[in-house]
């Protein structure tokens, strides 16, 4: 059995058509192994967030396929993603998806309560002190600032210990402490539960977290390196732009 967490087999991704198409994926083809911390980084409109995107069952792509635990997800109808989302894969995108009737506290645990778990109330305090909102659990998503709201989707998408997390620039908006806070729960996720992590980052030094960068251009992967420093991805970035 091979130990990918999540396999991408010729994924493709076109939007528009005509003279407005634009082909956000070419042809990717990239396993992410089971506990592993990948890192993607590239130029804007690279086609990093589409890669975040397709591999998690938000979007989908017009080619190839995406398997998560060997299951190809492409196929999954809007029940079985559905099922996905909530059981196994967690995800921290720049929409927060809160709901805005429910605190900080009761969004972080909704996800368990739905898949019928009961949440330990101790690791939800823990959780909502790491990515500093401590005293703010009882405050609803409109008594919070757009990096607060960010921080209370970071805790709710950890609190499910999903086996994969995918993260869309999880630290762009926040200050240097809480970000280095939230890169620590992402490498504990993968090193003390093992977990898979896939992070898109604009930044070398939080890229320097991940066990191997990958790069995106015009999208494709056009090159991938196993724990870079922040001047091997400085550089890298540097040469291409
Ligand atoms: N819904 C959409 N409709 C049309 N084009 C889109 C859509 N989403 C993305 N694109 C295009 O696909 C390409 C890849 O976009 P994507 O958001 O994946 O890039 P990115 O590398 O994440 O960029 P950034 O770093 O700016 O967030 C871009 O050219 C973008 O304009």
């Amino acid at each position: 059995m091979d130990d990918h967490a999540v396999l991408l087999e010729g994924v493709t991704r076109t939007y528009g058509r005509g003279a407005t198409e634009v082909a956000a994926l070419r042809q990717v083809s990239v396993g992410f192994r089971r506990g592993s911390f990948t890192a993607v980084m590239g130029p804007s409109g690279s086609g990093k967030s589409t890669l975040l995107q397709c591999a998690s069952g938000l979007d989908r792509p017009d080619a190839g396929a995406v398997r998560v635990a060997g299951r190809d997800i492409t196929r999954f109808g809007e029940k079985e993603l559905a099922t996905l989302r909530r059981d196994q894969v967690g995800v921290i995108f720049q929409a927060f998806n809160l709901v805005p009737s429910l605190t900080a506290w009761q969004n972080v645990i909704l996800p368990s309560r739905l898949a019928g778990r009961r949440p330990d109330p101790s690791r939800v305090r823990e959780l909502l002190r790491r990515v500093g909102l401590a005293g703010r659990e009882g405050h609803r998503p409109a008594q919070l600032s757009g990096g607060q709201q960010q921080r209370v989707a970071i805790a709710r998408a950890l609190f499910g210990r999903p086996e994969v997390l995918f993260a869309d620039e999880p630290t762009g908006a926040l200050d240097r402490g809480t970000g280095h806070e939230v890169l620590a729960l992402l490498r504990e996720a993968v090193d003390a539960f093992g977990q898979t992590v896939v992070m898109v980052t604009h930044d070398p030094e939080a890229a320097t977290r991940a066990d191997r960068v990958l790069f995106l251009t015009d999208g494709r992967i056009v090159d991938v390196l196993e724990r870079p420093s922040a001047e091997q991805i400085g550089m890298r970035l540097g040469g291409r732009r």
